[in-house]
């Protein structure tokens, strides 16, 4: 096992944490953490499933009642303790993000950055839960609206940002009074388990937030029947979505779904198109192309098609490829083999329909799962790159002749995450932005992603927002009291 050099070796956890305690598997099981960029066998995991499941669930109920008894400044002031604990041990998550999911350090540092700042957002909206009164009808009653929280929550997790996708459900859960079992991505789960050993050094009582690691079908199946589990907060595929509204449907559970994306990136003739090669820079390749906001189609219109192209590949060039501890890398490895393959299948499919290969398009001479960033030109909407998530380091370039032209094919898709375009007309850009289905939109930004802003999306992308100041109201019911 490759030995990971923390600062604060005690971050690096082999238990899973469940009800206020640091436990192995019933069955003494474990699984297997690799470093994508290596192989090397970095740590192991308890391989738990739903009996350890249903205790951690018990264990959050018990909890729940002193928990929301506890006033909004206590839960509060846990929270900024460990939002600054996770400042403090910012390198460390770091490290460990990087060896366990592959991302350049100085991504990792910003996620870490990006995901304490939901736990510093959500420490300032546990404060501000507010309700209301109204004008009674009846001159004997008064009419009050307040704001409690769902209860026991359950969070299941992707590997692609496994700090961020886990603090922005577990900081509002824990700021609204509700407590929370997690079950991270098998690949990531050394990010969940150090964040829980933080939060519990800030104050979080035994009970308010557990993770459990191993059998995703066993922990899901077990936190989805569960009817002491009120709310199901999930980020990942529309496809594993699907299966677990479904599993949740027969407890009618509240439901935040945060699902996938195939985000377009429109390039009009009227764009500053270094500012447009910068966006498309940072919303593409951003950890390698593995994020569910990555620009997934390029469209550019035809009179700037070639500039642009042009200028993309020279800023794509400029990029190194590596292990993501390496000074100056920019683009790690995929997270592995499957991912590796779906992005060959990909541009094989554009290729063999009649795109081109403009850059890159093949294995990366490092081997193992790092492939060229890559850039395919004269791509069109036959194409399987059209409408499946890449989720790996490839641009694929259409055309567009009209604004009309460049928003349908904007929208010719089942998902509705975010969308970008670069235009310096303010008409159109009053246009297209009420002309996009989608739940984000970058204008002549990038990079959107934000704790204060609403995140989310629309169609086969999910429902409901996470962050923001809508971001605590999925963890609350809305109570009226008719009082005589
Ligand atoms: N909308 C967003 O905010 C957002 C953010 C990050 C990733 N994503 C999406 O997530 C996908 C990539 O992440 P991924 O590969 O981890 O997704 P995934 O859906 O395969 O897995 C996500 C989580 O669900 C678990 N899981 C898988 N099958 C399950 C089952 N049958 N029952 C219970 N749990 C199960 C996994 O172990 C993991 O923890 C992409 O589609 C990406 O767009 C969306
Ligand atoms: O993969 C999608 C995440 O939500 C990434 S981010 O929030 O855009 O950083």
């Amino acid at each position: 096992m490759t030995q990971l050099v923390l600062a604060d070796p005690s971050l690096l956890r082999s238990h899973a944490y469940v009800d206020g305690q640091w436990v192995v598997a019933d069955s003494g099981a474990t699984l297997e953490v690799c470093n994508p960029a290596t192989g090397a066998l970095i740590a192991t995991v308890p391989d738990m499933g739903a009996e350890e499941t249903r205790r951690a669930i018990a264990g959050a109920s018990r909890a729940l009642k002193s928990w929301r008894a506890q006033t909004a400044e206590a839960r509060a002031a846990v929270l900024r303790r460990w939002f600054a604990l996770m400042q403090q041990h910012q390198e460390d998550l770091a490290q460990l993000m990087t060896a366990e999911q592959g991302k350049p350090l100085a991504e990792a540092r910003g996620e870490i950055a990006y995901a304490a700042s939901y736990i510093e957002w959500f420490a300032e909206e546990a404060r501000r839960i507010y309700g209301s009164t109204v004008p009674s009808p009846w001159a004997d009653k008064q009419i009050v609206v307040v704001r409690e929280p769902v209860g026991v929550c359950a969070a299941i997790t992707p590997w692609n940002f496994p700090a961020a996708m886990i603090t922005r459900k577990v900081a509002p859960a824990l700021a609204s009074g509700c407590t929370i079992v997690v079950k991270p991505a098998s690949q990531t789960p050394l990010s969940a388990l150090a964040m829980v050993e933080l939060a519990v050094r800030a104050g979080v009582p035994a009970g308010v937030f557990s993770v459990l690691t191993g059998n995703a079908r066993a922990i899901g199946g077990a936190l989805t029947a569960s009817p002491d589990v009120r709310k199901l907060t999930f980020t990942g595929s529309t496809e594993i979505g699907r299966v677990l509204a479904a599993q949740c449907a027969p407890t009618l559970k509240r439901m935040s779904l945060e699902l996938g994306g195939n985000a377009p990136f429109i390039v009009f003739e009227d764009a500053d198109l270094d500012a447009a090669v910068e966006g498309a820079m940072v919303s593409k390749y951003r950890n390698t192309g593995q994020t569910c906001v990555c620009a997934n189609r390029l469209l550019v219109h035809e009179k700037v098609y070639d500039a642009f192209a042009a200028k993309l590949r020279v800023a794509v060039q400029a990029m190194r490829v590596g292990n993501g501890v390496e000074e100056g890398v920019a683009q790690g490895p995929l997270i592995d083999e499957p991912s590796l393959a779906k992005v060959e299948e990909l541009v094989a499919d554009a290729v063999a329909l009649g795109a081109t290969v403009h850059m890159g398009g093949r294995r990366h001479a490092l081997g193992g799962t790092f492939y060229e960033p890559t850039i395919l030109t004269g791509v069109t909407p036959a194409m399987r790159i059209a409408r499946e998530e890449v989720f790996g380091p490839v641009a694929p370039l259409f055309r567009f002749g009209s604004d009309e032209e460049a928003v349908r094919m904007a929208n010719d898709t089942e998902f509705g995450l975010a969308a970008y375009f670069y235009s310096r007309d303010h008409q159109r850009i009053r246009r297209v932005s009420a002309a996009l289905e989608y739940g984000m939109v970058g204008i002549n930004s990038g990079l959107i992603s934000t704790a204060v802003a609403p995140f989310g999306g629309v169609k086969q992308s999910g429902m409901g927002r996470e962050g923001g100041a809508v971001g605590i109201d999925e963890y609350l019911d809305t109570k009226y009291l008719c009082i005589a």
